[in-house]
Protein backbone atom coordinates (compact mmCIF):
# COMPACT_ATOMS: atom_id res chain seq x y z
CA UNK A 1 0.00 0.00 0.00
CA UNK A 2 0.95 3.50 -0.87
CA UNK A 3 -0.25 4.88 2.56
CA UNK A 4 -2.04 3.19 5.46
CA UNK A 5 -4.06 4.15 8.37
CA UNK A 6 -4.49 2.33 11.06
CA UNK A 7 -6.52 2.95 14.39
CA UNK A 8 -4.72 6.27 14.02
CA UNK A 9 -5.90 8.93 17.54
CA UNK A 10 -4.63 11.95 17.81
CA UNK A 11 -5.38 13.97 21.68
CA UNK A 12 -5.23 17.41 22.44
CA UNK A 13 -5.48 18.07 26.18
CA UNK A 14 -9.50 16.59 26.41
CA UNK A 15 -9.67 17.10 22.32
CA UNK A 16 -9.69 14.00 20.31
CA UNK A 17 -9.15 15.65 16.88
CA UNK A 18 -9.02 12.18 15.33
CA UNK A 19 -10.41 9.41 16.43
CA UNK A 20 -9.06 5.99 15.22
CA UNK A 21 -9.22 6.31 11.64
CA UNK A 22 -8.31 3.67 9.58
CA UNK A 23 -7.72 4.25 5.46
CA UNK A 24 -5.89 2.90 2.73
CA UNK A 25 -4.44 4.00 -0.64
CA UNK A 26 -3.17 1.85 -3.18
CA UNK A 27 0.07 2.89 -5.47
CA UNK A 28 -1.24 5.77 -8.04
CA UNK A 29 -4.63 6.57 -6.54
CA UNK A 30 -5.96 10.00 -6.30
CA UNK A 31 -8.22 10.74 -3.40
CA UNK A 32 -10.10 13.21 -2.05
CA UNK A 33 -9.79 13.78 2.02
CA UNK A 34 -12.97 15.45 2.65
CA UNK A 35 -14.59 17.07 5.72
CA UNK A 36 -15.66 19.97 7.54
CA UNK A 37 -13.95 22.73 9.25
CA UNK A 38 -11.72 21.18 12.40
CA UNK A 39 -12.71 17.56 11.10
CA UNK A 40 -8.89 15.91 11.39
CA UNK A 41 -7.90 16.70 7.77
CA UNK A 42 -4.73 18.08 8.46
CA UNK A 43 -4.12 16.31 11.94
CA UNK A 44 -4.03 13.37 9.81
CA UNK A 45 -1.72 14.77 7.02
CA UNK A 46 1.00 16.02 9.81
CA UNK A 47 0.85 12.66 11.61
CA UNK A 48 1.46 10.65 7.41
CA UNK A 49 4.44 13.45 6.77
CA UNK A 50 6.01 13.12 10.66
CA UNK A 51 5.48 16.96 11.59
CA UNK A 52 2.89 15.32 14.49
CA UNK A 53 3.32 12.59 16.68
CA UNK A 54 -0.21 10.05 17.03
CA UNK A 55 -1.24 9.22 20.46
CA UNK A 56 -2.15 6.01 19.50
CA UNK A 57 -2.54 3.70 16.43
CA UNK A 58 -0.21 3.57 13.34
CA UNK A 59 0.60 5.51 9.94
CA UNK A 60 2.44 3.63 6.94
CA UNK A 61 3.83 5.39 3.38
CA UNK A 62 5.18 3.75 1.10
CA UNK A 63 5.54 0.91 3.67
CA UNK A 64 7.22 2.86 5.86
CA UNK A 65 5.74 3.18 9.41
CA UNK A 66 6.37 7.73 10.04
CA UNK A 67 6.79 6.98 13.84
CA UNK A 68 9.63 4.10 13.26
CA UNK A 69 11.18 4.99 9.76
CA UNK A 70 10.36 8.57 9.56
CA UNK A 71 13.54 9.51 7.21
CA UNK A 72 12.53 7.22 4.18
CA UNK A 73 9.08 8.06 4.60
CA UNK A 74 10.11 11.59 4.69
CA UNK A 75 11.82 10.58 1.59
CA UNK A 76 8.80 9.29 -0.10
CA UNK A 77 6.44 12.12 0.74
CA UNK A 78 6.17 15.54 -1.16
CA UNK A 79 4.18 17.26 0.99
CA UNK A 80 2.41 20.79 0.37
CA UNK A 81 1.30 22.03 4.04
CA UNK A 82 -1.85 24.04 4.57
CA UNK A 83 -0.24 27.17 5.76
CA UNK A 84 3.07 26.89 3.12
CA UNK A 85 5.90 28.12 5.29
CA UNK A 86 8.13 29.25 2.59
CA UNK A 87 10.87 31.86 2.90
CA UNK A 88 10.06 35.58 1.94
CA UNK A 89 13.12 36.44 1.37
CA UNK A 90 14.84 33.73 -0.86
CA UNK A 91 14.74 34.14 -4.56
CA UNK A 92 12.78 31.07 -6.68
CA UNK A 93 15.48 29.48 -7.85
CA UNK A 94 17.57 30.05 -4.41
CA UNK A 95 14.58 28.49 -2.67
CA UNK A 96 14.28 25.34 -4.83
CA UNK A 97 18.14 24.45 -4.68
CA UNK A 98 17.92 24.95 -1.07
CA UNK A 99 14.91 22.49 -0.69
CA UNK A 100 16.43 20.29 -3.44
CA UNK A 101 20.10 20.42 -1.51
CA UNK A 102 17.92 19.16 1.62
CA UNK A 103 17.11 15.97 -0.10
CA UNK A 104 20.28 14.48 -1.27
CA UNK A 105 20.19 16.27 -4.72
CA UNK A 106 23.45 18.12 -6.13
CA UNK A 107 25.42 19.59 -8.69
CA UNK A 108 24.12 18.46 -12.70
CA UNK A 109 21.15 16.77 -11.42
CA UNK A 110 20.05 19.79 -8.49
CA UNK A 111 20.08 21.64 -11.37
CA UNK A 112 17.92 20.05 -13.69
CA UNK A 113 15.69 19.14 -11.51
CA UNK A 114 14.66 22.54 -10.24
CA UNK A 115 14.97 24.06 -13.92
CA UNK A 116 12.15 20.83 -14.96
CA UNK A 117 10.33 22.06 -11.65
CA UNK A 118 10.30 25.90 -13.04
CA UNK A 119 8.87 24.68 -16.19
CA UNK A 120 6.69 22.36 -15.04
CA UNK A 121 5.35 24.56 -12.51
CA UNK A 122 4.91 27.42 -14.77
CA UNK A 123 7.56 29.68 -13.17
CA UNK A 124 9.82 30.91 -15.93
CA UNK A 125 8.54 34.69 -15.82
CA UNK A 126 8.47 34.85 -11.68
CA UNK A 127 11.86 32.54 -11.60
CA UNK A 128 14.40 35.85 -10.32
CA UNK A 129 11.72 37.26 -8.01
CA UNK A 130 11.84 36.89 -3.92
CA UNK A 131 9.14 34.45 -3.12
CA UNK A 132 7.35 37.89 -0.86
CA UNK A 133 7.42 39.22 -3.90
CA UNK A 134 4.77 36.97 -5.43
CA UNK A 135 0.72 36.65 -5.22
CA UNK A 136 -0.56 33.93 -3.51
CA UNK A 137 -1.06 31.71 -7.08
CA UNK A 138 2.87 31.45 -7.55
CA UNK A 139 3.82 31.42 -4.25
CA UNK A 140 1.56 28.20 -4.36
CA UNK A 141 3.24 27.04 -7.32
CA UNK A 142 6.46 27.28 -5.84
CA UNK A 143 5.22 25.02 -2.79
CA UNK A 144 3.97 22.76 -5.29
CA UNK A 145 7.43 22.54 -7.21
CA UNK A 146 9.16 22.18 -4.13
CA UNK A 147 7.13 18.93 -2.84
CA UNK A 148 7.90 17.53 -6.40
CA UNK A 149 11.19 18.22 -6.16
CA UNK A 150 12.83 14.86 -5.19
CA UNK A 151 10.26 12.83 -7.56
CA UNK A 152 8.08 11.44 -4.30
CA UNK A 153 5.97 8.40 -5.22
CA UNK A 154 3.16 9.84 -2.75
CA UNK A 155 1.95 13.67 -2.56
CA UNK A 156 0.22 14.72 0.08
CA UNK A 157 -1.50 18.27 -0.12
CA UNK A 158 -3.60 19.88 2.27
CA UNK A 159 -6.26 22.50 0.69
CA UNK A 160 -3.83 23.16 -2.57
CA UNK A 161 -5.85 25.72 -4.11
CA UNK A 162 -7.21 27.65 -0.56
CA UNK A 163 -7.64 31.19 -1.83
CA UNK A 164 -6.82 31.42 -5.57
CA UNK A 165 -8.90 32.98 -8.37
CA UNK A 166 -10.86 30.79 -10.92
CA UNK A 167 -8.20 30.88 -13.08
CA UNK A 168 -5.65 29.64 -10.76
CA UNK A 169 -7.42 27.37 -9.37
CA UNK A 170 -7.73 25.29 -12.71
CA UNK A 171 -4.14 25.57 -13.38
CA UNK A 172 -3.34 24.34 -10.15
CA UNK A 173 -5.66 21.35 -10.62
CA UNK A 174 -4.09 20.65 -13.80
CA UNK A 175 -0.49 20.97 -12.38
CA UNK A 176 -1.49 18.53 -9.64
CA UNK A 177 -2.73 16.49 -12.69
CA UNK A 178 -0.13 16.13 -14.41
CA UNK A 179 2.66 15.93 -11.71
CA UNK A 180 0.41 13.04 -10.07
CA UNK A 181 0.46 10.73 -13.32
CA UNK A 182 2.05 7.25 -11.81
CA UNK A 183 1.52 8.67 -7.87
CA UNK A 184 -0.15 8.11 -5.01
CA UNK A 185 -2.12 11.76 -4.05
CA UNK A 186 -4.02 12.21 -1.03
CA UNK A 187 -5.22 15.84 -1.22
CA UNK A 188 -7.59 17.75 1.02
CA UNK A 189 -10.35 20.54 -0.47
CA UNK A 190 -13.73 21.86 0.18
CA UNK A 191 -14.03 22.57 -3.60
CA UNK A 192 -16.61 19.65 -4.90
CA UNK A 193 -15.89 20.21 -8.29
CA UNK A 194 -12.41 19.56 -7.68
CA UNK A 195 -12.78 16.25 -6.34
CA UNK A 196 -15.22 15.09 -9.40
CA UNK A 197 -12.48 16.52 -11.55
CA UNK A 198 -9.15 15.42 -9.94
CA UNK A 199 -10.50 12.12 -7.60
CA UNK A 200 -10.86 8.32 -7.82
CA UNK A 201 -12.17 7.97 -4.35
CA UNK A 202 -13.34 10.32 -1.78
CA UNK A 203 -12.56 9.60 1.89
CA UNK A 204 -15.02 11.93 4.43
CA UNK A 205 -14.12 12.22 8.09
CA UNK A 206 -16.46 14.05 10.76
CA UNK A 207 -14.99 15.08 14.22
CA UNK A 208 -11.92 12.90 13.67
CA UNK A 209 -13.92 9.83 12.43
CA UNK A 210 -13.97 8.71 8.70
CA UNK A 211 -17.35 8.47 7.85
CA UNK A 212 -17.47 7.64 4.16
CA UNK A 213 -14.95 5.95 1.80
CA UNK A 214 -16.21 5.51 -1.30
CA UNK A 215 -14.82 5.18 -5.04
CA UNK A 216 -16.43 8.43 -6.88
CA UNK A 217 -18.13 6.21 -9.20
CA UNK A 218 -20.28 4.27 -6.28
CA UNK A 219 -20.90 8.02 -4.92
CA UNK A 220 -22.28 9.13 -8.49
CA UNK A 221 -24.32 5.93 -8.57
CA UNK A 222 -26.19 6.60 -5.21
CA UNK A 223 -27.70 9.37 -7.44
CA UNK A 224 -27.20 11.96 -5.17
CA UNK A 225 -24.54 15.21 -5.24
CA UNK A 226 -21.27 15.13 -3.54
CA UNK A 227 -22.41 17.90 -1.93
CA UNK A 228 -26.02 16.52 -0.98
CA UNK A 229 -24.06 13.72 0.24
CA UNK A 230 -21.18 15.73 2.45
CA UNK A 231 -23.93 17.41 3.95
CA UNK A 232 -25.92 14.70 5.01
CA UNK A 233 -22.71 12.84 6.72
CA UNK A 234 -21.45 15.94 8.67
CA UNK A 235 -24.75 17.04 10.15
CA UNK A 236 -24.16 20.76 8.04
N1 LIG B 1 -2.01 22.32 18.08
C1 LIG B 1 -3.28 22.11 18.42
N2 LIG B 1 -3.67 22.19 19.71
C2 LIG B 1 -4.93 21.97 20.10
N3 LIG B 1 -5.95 21.64 19.25
C3 LIG B 1 -5.61 21.55 17.95
C4 LIG B 1 -4.28 21.78 17.46
N4 LIG B 1 -4.27 21.59 16.11
C5 LIG B 1 -5.54 21.26 15.77
N5 LIG B 1 -6.35 21.24 16.87
C6 LIG B 1 -7.77 20.91 16.89
O1 LIG B 1 -7.96 19.63 16.30
C7 LIG B 1 -9.15 19.61 15.53
C8 LIG B 1 -8.82 19.16 14.11
O2 LIG B 1 -8.08 20.21 13.46
P1 LIG B 1 -7.51 20.06 11.98
O3 LIG B 1 -6.68 21.27 11.72
O4 LIG B 1 -6.89 18.73 11.82
O5 LIG B 1 -8.87 20.10 11.13
P2 LIG B 1 -9.10 20.27 9.56
O6 LIG B 1 -10.07 19.18 9.19
O7 LIG B 1 -7.81 20.30 8.85
O8 LIG B 1 -9.84 21.68 9.48
P3 LIG B 1 -9.85 22.85 8.36
O9 LIG B 1 -10.74 22.36 7.26
O10 LIG B 1 -10.48 23.99 9.11
O11 LIG B 1 -8.43 23.10 7.94
C9 LIG B 1 -9.73 21.03 15.59
O12 LIG B 1 -10.76 21.06 16.56
C10 LIG B 1 -8.55 21.88 16.02
O13 LIG B 1 -8.97 22.99 16.78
Amino acid sequence: MSIQVTNLTKVYGAQRAIDGISFTLRPGEIVGFLGPNGAGKSTTMKILTGYLKASSGSAQVADFDVAEQPMPARRSIGYLPEHNPLYLDMYVREFLQFSGKLYGLSGDSLKSRVDEMVRMCGLESEKHKKIGQLSKGYRQRVGLAQSFLHDPSVLILDEPTTGLDPNQILEIRDLIRTAGKNKTVLFSTHIMQEVEALCDRVIIINKGKVVSDSSLQTLRESGKSLEDIFRSLTGA
